[in-house]
């Protein structure tokens, strides 16, 4: 399978096409008014349907969001997937698969060997999960703070479990994320960014042109050339 690649926190097309042009298989649009990449259904709903055009799963990034909330999002934005950043039950994963019809990544966070116990009532009601690093103390976001956690945690995890790696990735360090969690996706958002908020298409082309090398370099090693 190849690795999918989300860039969250698109707001513009400049960067919604940096994405697509560059190989992302997602674009993610965050829902949530204390984000600085906050977008409303109206904002999002253009970059999403060109991000289709290009072939690219548009996804919708909420916090325990209500159903009014999200029956907007859905109508005028149409994602591919709901990305659920908050509190939210296996309880209410179930209804919003059963209400949209989508699926669901369910996100948690890590920085310690439980916090992969809690993925357990999940299995099998969520389609993936998105795994984290904690937000620091006081931070008003619980995703899109740019920290990583010790990716080597996820050793722990069954093989086969289906998730995006996030949290602090960049251009820099996605080579090492690679190596050591092997993931089947990985998502980023801070590290393709001048500023709070601000994606940067020159950092998302060298973001994913560093992914690219990475997989390069891996699949050459693995085959000992
Ligand atoms: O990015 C945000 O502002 C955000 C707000 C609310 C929920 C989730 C959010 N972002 C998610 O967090 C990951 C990791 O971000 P980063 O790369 O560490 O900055 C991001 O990709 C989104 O899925």
């Amino acid at each position: 399978m190849s690795l999918e690649i989300k860039i969250c926190g698109l707001s513009t097309m400049d960067a919604l096409l940096a994405a697509t042009a560059g190989g992302a298989s997602h674009a993610g649009f965050i829902f949530f008014a204390k984000s600085p990449r906050h977008v409303t259904p109206e904002m999002a709903a253009p970059l999403a349907a060109r991000a289709r055009e290009k072939g690219v799963q548009p996804v919708a990034v909420t916090v325990d969001a209500d159903d009014s909330k999200l029956d907007a999002i859905v109508e005028a934005v149409q994602p591919a997937m709901l990305q659920l950043h908050g509190a939210e039950s296996p309880g209410r994963v179930v209804d919003l698969k059963a209400r949209y019809g989508l699926p669901v990544m369910k996100a948690f966070a890590v920085s310690v060997p439980a916090d992969l116990d809690r993925l357990g009532p999940y299995a099998g009601v969520a389609d993936r999960f998105l795994l984290d690093a904690r937000p620091p103390r006081g931070s008003d976001l619980p995703g899109g703070n740019g920290v990583s956690f010790d990716w080597s945690l996820l050793e722990r995890l069954p093989a086969g479990t289906p998730y995006m790696l996030s949290g602090g990735l960049n251009a820099d360090n996605i080579a090492e994320a690679l190596a050591i969690a092997d993931p089947p996706g990985i998502d980023v958002s801070s590290g393709v960014e001048s500023g709070p908020g601000v994606k940067d298409s020159a950092l998302i082309e060298a973001f994913l042109l560093a992914v690219a090398e990475a997989q390069e370099d891996r699949r050459t090693a693995a085959v000992g050339v």
